[in-house]
């Protein structure tokens, strides 16, 4: 089965359409304003209104309330919510039934217990995307460009549905499939030229190397 493809931290029309051109599967927004990719719910309107059906769009989310992602679901016209903070099972069951909307939840990873910790969710979310560990003095709890032992996801085998994130290039991205059949690729800072300015040339690259992977 092809690889899914999400790029995430799209602020702009240039990124939105490079990634919509590049057949990536799901555009990420980034509603956190720490971030340099943060993205407000009047952004978010005008990159859904554009995107139409071309692409799949995820909320990302860090320990928010039920009113940010309520506006963010209403205006970024969401088709899944990510949540990146330290959400336990119980508020992961809430945002589900709350928002009808699948859930990715996004996990920490620096060893097995890590990987192991994605059971706690089995039956909730939808989706767990295993993401390298930032340290704890870290501006941001992703989107850092900071990779983990693949060989830690290699031997994962989940009842739902998984995806890799971290460090993830158009240089690594075919090696990261080969070594963990991720079913799912995510990047953000290996596609960009600065902190939150996508590059439409990364983009592409990414897609294409996951696509001959
Ligand atoms: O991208 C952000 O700014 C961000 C902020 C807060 C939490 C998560 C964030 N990004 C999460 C993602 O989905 C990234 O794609 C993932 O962490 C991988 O990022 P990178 O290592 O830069 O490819």
């Amino acid at each position: 089965m092809a690889t899914a493809i999400k790029i995430c931290g799209i602020s702009s029309p240039d990124a939105l359409d490079a990634a919509i051109a590049a057949r990536a599967d799901f555009a990420g927004f980034v509603f956190f304003p720490p971030s340099p990719r943060h993205i407000d719910a009047r952004a978010a309107a005008a990159l859904a209104g554009r995107a139409g059906a071309a692409i799949g769009r995820v909320g990302l989310f860090v320990d928010a309330d039920d009113g940010t992602i309520a506006e963010a679901v209403r205006a970024g016209r969401l088709d899944a919510v990510q949540l990146h903070g330290n959400e336990t099972p119980q508020r992961v069951a809430q945002v589900k039934e709350r928002f009808r909307l699948p859930v990715w939840k996004a996990l920490p990873v620096a060893n097995a217990e890590d990987v192991a910790s994605a059971d706690r969710y089995r039956e909730i979310a939808d989706l767990i995307l295993f993401d390298a560990k930032t340290p704890k003095d870290a501006a941001l709890p992703g989107g850092m460009g900071l990779r983990f032992d693949w060989s830690l996801v290699a031997p994962y085998r989940g009842e739902i549905g998984w995806g890799l994130a971290g460090g993830l290039s158009p240089a690594n991205v075919a090696e990261a499939i080969s070594r963990t059949g991720a079913p799912l690729v995510d990047t953000s800072s290996g596609v960009e030229s600065a902190a939150g300015v996508k590059d439409s040339d990364k983009i592409s690259a990414f897609c294409k190397a996951v696509r001959a992977a």
